[in-house]
């Protein structure tokens, strides 16, 4: 569950001064899916980066999971981040690890010594079993972009925050990975928050929010 009240955040580059987001307010029921969208530059990434405890709002306040985020001291946001999972345009593999050793790489050092009894199934899911000793480069765009989900998810995250995840992909293979993504989220309760430029992609969403000069339309 995500609650956001009166959110500002400003950006002090110089002598300028830019309000990013302005008294924004949100709810995102727990499980539920959100798309965002928004022109260029109107602070869909800011904004994610806020939810994901990666940046600070100037003021109003961000709950998730009935956590606020602004209480929380450096050890608590970094338990904090440890429980959501991250999805980027660019996958950010690992490309000197295989496959199997880039979805396994953040478990191992979140859960040391238990075993991955998710990995097959979700290997399986993502349809990446006959990939797993391949190296990142010898993949295509969809491929990475699902050894990406699968990462994400075998950390049992309670939360999934998406940055454009198909921002390099074609239409076909975009709606393939949305579909995916967020069958799997439903799947296991989580919410979504997902960037994205297209609107095709918004139906498989239950909130489409768009962020216009600091706020929701
Ligand atoms: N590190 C930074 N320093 C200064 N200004 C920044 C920084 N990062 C982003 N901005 C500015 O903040 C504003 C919002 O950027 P943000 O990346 O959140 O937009 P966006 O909606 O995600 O854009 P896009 O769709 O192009 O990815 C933009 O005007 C951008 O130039």
């Amino acid at each position: 569950m995500i609650e956001v009240k009166d959110l500002c955040f400003i950006r002090n580059d110089g002598d300028n001064k830019q309000n990013i987001l302005n008294k924004l307010n949100l709810f995102v029921p727990a499980a539920q899916h959100l798309a965002l969208l928004g022109d260029s530059g109107s602070g869909k990434t800011t904004f994610l980066h806020i939810l994901a405890g990666l940046l600070q709002a100037d003021s109003g306040s961000v709950s998730v999971n009935n956590q606020e985020l602004s209480s929380l001291n450096e050890r608590e946001l970094a338990l904090y981040r440890r429980k959501i999972g991250l999805i980027f345009q660019h996958y950010q593999l690992l490309d000197c690890l295989t496959v199997k050793q880039n979805i396994l790489f953040q478990y191992k050092l979140n859960f040391p010594g238990q075993a991955a009894s998710e990995f097959a199934p979700l290997v399986e899911e993502l349809g990446l079993q006959n990939k797993l000793n391949a190296l990142p480069h010898q993949l295509s765009g969809g491929e990475q972009q699902r050894v990406g989900i699968a990462r994400a998810l075998l950390n049992k995250p309670q939360i999934i925050f998406a940055d454009e995840p198909t921002g390099n992909l074609d239409q076909k293979r975009s709606h393939q990975v949305v579909k995916l993504l967020t069958e799997l989220c439903s799947e296991r309760q989580i919410n979504l928050v997902m960037v994205t430029h297209s609107h095709q992609l918004t139906d498989y969403f239950d909130q489409v929010k768009v962020l216009r000069d600091g706020h929701f339309e």
